[in-house]
């Protein structure tokens, strides 16, 4: 039988590159460590694309939507027609990941694989219909074994695109109410955490919303304890969106396409491509902090140590597109400062 594409394995890392990069950021003309992550980005970059000339000028963006039927419960602070609302909304130019990737000269993809309030063809948006929703986790599975399978493949086919059009660095993001819960409730079945720990406020429930958030995970939990492995958790806890971005950062790692992740939902994704295929982990950069409860807990699992701490709570993206400036002065300082030998400056101990 066919090896699963999901287990195929991921590009190995160019380590010889990586000694070069790491060789090169000794003699530049600074005390060895003294530009921080930016040295590390750098060099984690040059690994990544095999190049001892990192670059970032072809930045890809895809936002995955999809809607969740766990919203029902009353888990986010808006309702759900919103997540079609900003499909259109993204479309148009005027979401907060659309200012930002045209700021960056990203190409931005919207992917829409299943909204309850349907936003109709809109210019961009590449629709990979599944159903106007998950099921509600708290009652039954979110998925299908067929709507996981479509999920997954549709990230992989953005990768796709992404790989035609030559980037050199691929970022998804989220658009779902009630994603949080979803994600929260996959990252505690995932890493053994309690819901206590790990729910937040996500669009900003107030204590009551929270409260009942804390109650829709751990009765999720208890319904689905029986899953086996990491694909069945997903399929039922995670949502379509959710799902599309794991299939991309596997696919991403399989192509050799560096990723840059996003914030809680984003980490949620990646901890359960890890669980999927372990080596795609080398292929993730890690943007930011988010601002959600639970993310602390999902970066430590990953062993991932963001760039940015901004108490920014967004999704679609947006941590990632702001941490791409600074990766893309990481690799300019990388390629154009100059060596020790190169400007006559003394590089030994006084
Ligand atoms: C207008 C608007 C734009 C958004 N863009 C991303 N999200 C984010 O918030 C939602 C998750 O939070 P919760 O679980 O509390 O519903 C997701 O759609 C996520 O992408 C948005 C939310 C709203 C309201
Ligand atoms: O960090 C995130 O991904 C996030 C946080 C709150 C709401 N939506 C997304």
């Amino acid at each position: 039988m066919e090896v699963n594409w999901i287990e195929r394995p991921c590009r190995v890392v160019d380590r010889a590159c990586e000694a070069r990069a790491l060789a090169r950021q000794a003699m530049l003309t600074k005390p060895p460590g003294s530009l921080g992550a930016l040295e590390s980005a750098a060099v984690h970059l040059a690994s990544l694309q095999g190049k001892d000339a990192p670059s970032l000028k072809n930045v890809w963006i895809t936002v995955f939507a999809g809607d969740h039927g766990v919203a029902a419960e009353g888990v986010s602070a808006f309702p759900q027609a919103v997540t079609g609302e900003m499909v259109r909304n993204f479309a148009r130019g005027g979401a907060a990941i659309s200012v930002l990737a045209r700021e960056l000269g990203a190409s931005l993809e919207v992917v829409n694989l299943g909204t309850v309030n349907d936003p109709g063809t809109c210019p961009g948006v590449r629709t990979v219909y599944l159903a106007p929703q998950t099921g509600n986790l708290a009652r039954e599975a979110a998925m299908t074994d067929a709507q996981l399978a479509a999920a997954l493949q549709a990230g992989a086919d953005s990768v796709e695109a992404a790989h035609t059009a030559d980037v050199q660095l691929f970022i998804a993001g989220d658009m779902g109410i009630a994603n949080t819960t979803s994600a929260t409730a996959l990252a505690c079945a995932l890493l053994g955490e309690s819901p206590q720990d790990m729910v937040g406020r996500g669009t900003g429930v107030d204590d009551a919303g929270l409260a009942r958030k804390v109650a829709v995970v751990a009765s999720a939990l208890s319904l689905h304890a029986d899953a086996s492995d990491a694909r069945e958790v997903l399929r039922r806890l995670g949502g379509f969106e959710i799902a599309a971005m794991v299939g991309a950062y596997i696919a991403a790692a399989q192509r050799g396409i560096p990723v840059l992740i996003d914030g809680f939902i984003s980490s949620v994704a990646a901890l359960a491509a890890v669980r999927l295929n372990p080596d795609s982990r080398c292929w993730m950069l890690f943007s930011h902090r988010s601002h959600e409860r639970g993310h602390a807990l999902v970066l430590a699992a990953l062993a991932a140590k963001p760039l940015l701490d901004l108490q920014m709570r967004l999704g679609e993206a947006s941590g990632a597109a702001s941490a791409v400036p600074l990766l893309r002065l990481a690799c300019a300082l990388h390629n154009g400062m100059a060596t020790f030998a190169e400007a006559g400056v003394s590089d030994g101990p006084a």
